[in-house]
């Protein structure tokens, strides 16, 4: 399963997180939002980062001409859209960076917002599921109804965010089988602060989880 920890802002926390084994960091390139990180800092933190941890750029409604720029600038691995971007959008952004894996993010704000996967499903690499709140895009620590996902089997691999925690992660894990889960806000002290205690709790409950 892959394990990204998202909203990294300094460098040697990414750096013990991926020795703490996360598959994927995520950066936050949202401005105005408390875990923005800008290029230069980008690029200082994945040159603490082993080839193999994958390196995801979260942004949220802007234009491909900014994610690419962005992408070239730090040799991004991966970029998940947190917005409202729509699957014509995800189509062109696959067409002009082929190499660079797309994440859609779905903020799911009823069942019939679970719908939209299957209009995605062709044009991108992976889906994410996050909460819906109208005030912030991501980073929320909500969680989502478990339960209500049961039956969730997007054509594609699918990453399980929204409120995760080294606390409620099993429970999660014994109801869903994502192929990937993303964290942020329930691994850290503050925004944008990682707490390592809490991530390598994290891995010691995954470690449960596959033992089991
Ligand atoms: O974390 C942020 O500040 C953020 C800002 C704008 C878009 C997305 C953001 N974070 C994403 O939110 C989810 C879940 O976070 P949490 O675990 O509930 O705190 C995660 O995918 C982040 O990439």
């Amino acid at each position: 399963m892959r394990i990204k920890i998202c909203g990294i802002t300094k460098p040697e926390q990414g750096k013990a997180i991926a020795s703490l084994g996360a598959t994927a960091l995520g950066f936050i390139c949202v401005p105005n939002t408390p875990r923005y990180v800008n290029p230069t800092q980008i690029r200082a933190a994945i040159a603490q980062l082993p080839a193999t941890v994958d390196r995801i750029g979260v942004f949220a409604n802007t234009t491909i001409k900014d994610i690419s720029q962005i992408v070239a600038a730090t040799k991004l691995t991966g970029v998940q859209l947190h917005g409202d971007e729509t699957p014509a959008f995800c189509h062109q952004l696959r067409s002009l960076l082929p190499d660079v894996e797309i994440v859609k993010a779905l903020r799911i704000k009823n069942t019939e917002a679970l719908e939209q996967a299957a209009n995605y499903t062709t044009y991108v690499d992976a889906l994410l599921l996050d909460a819906y709140d109208p005030q912030q895009l991501g980073g929320t620590g909500k969680t989502l109804d478990w339960n209500a996902l049961q039956q969730f089997q997007p054509s594609c691999p699918w990453f399980l965010a929204a409120g995760l925690t080294p606390d409620n992660i099993l429970a999660a894990l014994t109801q869903l089988r994502p192929h990937g889960i993303d964290l942020s806000s329930g691994v850290e002290r503050s925004p944008g602060d990682k707490d390592l205690d809490k991530v390598a709790r994290l891995f010691e409950q995954l470690r449960l989880a596959i033992a089991n």
